[in-house]
């Protein structure tokens, strides 16, 4: 059996033109363009990489965005006192800090000053006790697009094992409880403590994982017919090519495309659809604004 490739590259494309449709309304109304802003501190290559898309996507479905890029030595106060000034300013809808961000700055910290009706990644306290609530506020953005995904190529969520591997707060940790509390799977919680991974993993029937370890998961790993998530994205170096390095997921592809049902590629899979989720967010922050911190 070969599976069915979860095409991430495709469904943000549509998911995009659904949301560029949205903005040409609100345009259409004298309204204005939602506004993202992003801040990156440092420069390390991979984050540039993936605020760049970001950027990129809401040049295409036509948002306002702002790039504050600081320097690595910024203090925890000075990030924070920046936040503040976002948060008060009307004009702005959504805010992301780009993690990682450098040891001597909490990035719990930092990412939980954000009010919770800008919080387009979805990452402060706030927005992730409201998984469990009836009004969820603005969900975690890879959590959120994987779903989507899932749900895109009618893959069945309802009742059936979804096994996560990784705990992660910003993203194992938010998805185990989005597949319990929003689509009712039952879910088994993994990590790189589990003893015996593979006697977990094999009786999944939608396997996610988002560990960082490239190509963890092997064909014996997984049962014929699972569906499978790969959320890793490692770079490793290499002379081969041009740009010193190929990406890594944390399946070994090869091995678990010929049992799975399911797969996402890496690139092309869960990286876009993280990207989608964050243009949905920024879409709800700009249109419900007052709405998402009052009701309970
Ligand atoms: N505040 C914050 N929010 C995040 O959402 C966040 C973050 N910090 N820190 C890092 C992780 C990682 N992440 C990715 C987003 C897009 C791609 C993406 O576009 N990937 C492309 C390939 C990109 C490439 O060539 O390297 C793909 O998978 O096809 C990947 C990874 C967001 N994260």
């Amino acid at each position: 059996m070969s599976a069915t490739i979860l095409d991430g590259r495709k469904v943000s494309r549509e998911i995009e033109e659904e949301i560029k449709s949205e903005v040409d309304a609100l345009k259409a109304k004298n309204k204005k363009a939602p506004h993202l802003a992003a801040i990156l501190v440092g420069d390390d290559g991979a984050s540039q990489t993936y605020v760049n898309n970001k950027i990129k996507a809401c040049k295409r479905v036509g948002f306002e965005y702002t790039l504050l890029n600081f320097p690595t030595t910024i203090s925890e106060s000075k990030l924070m006192t920046e936040i503040e000034r976002i948060n008060a300013d009307e004009d702005i809808d959504g805010l992301i800090v780009q993690l990682p961000l450098p040891d001597h700055i909490s990035a719990s910290k930092v990412t939980d000053r954000i009010l919770p009706h800008k919080d387009v990644d979805g990452f402060t306290n706030e927005n992730y006790g409201r998984i469990t609530s009836k009004h969820p506020g603005l969900l975690p953005a890879t959590p959120f697009g994987i779903v989507e995904l899932l749900k895109r190529y009618k893959v069945d969520i309802k009742g059936k094992h979804c096994v996560m591997v990784g705990n992660s707060r910003t993203v194992g940790a938010p998805m185990s409880s989005i597949m319990a509390y929003h689509e009712n799977a039952t879910v088994t919680v993994c990590h790189i403590h589990t003893v015996d991974l593979a006697h977990y993993t094999k009786q999944a029937d939608i396997l996610i994982v988002a560990t960082g370890k490239p190509a963890l998961i092997t064909g014996d790993m997984v049962k014929e017919g699972v569906a499978v998530v790969d959320v890793g994205i490692t770079r490793i170096p290499t002379e081969d090519n041009e740009r010193g390095y190929i990406l890594s997921g944390d399946v070994n592809f090869e091995e678990v495309e010929k049992k799975a049902s399911f797969i996402t590629p890496v690139p092309g899979g869960v990286g876009p659809m993280t990207i989608a989720s964050l243009l949905m967010n920024t879409l709800k922050a700009a249109t419900t604004k007052s709405t998402i911190t009052t009701e309970i």
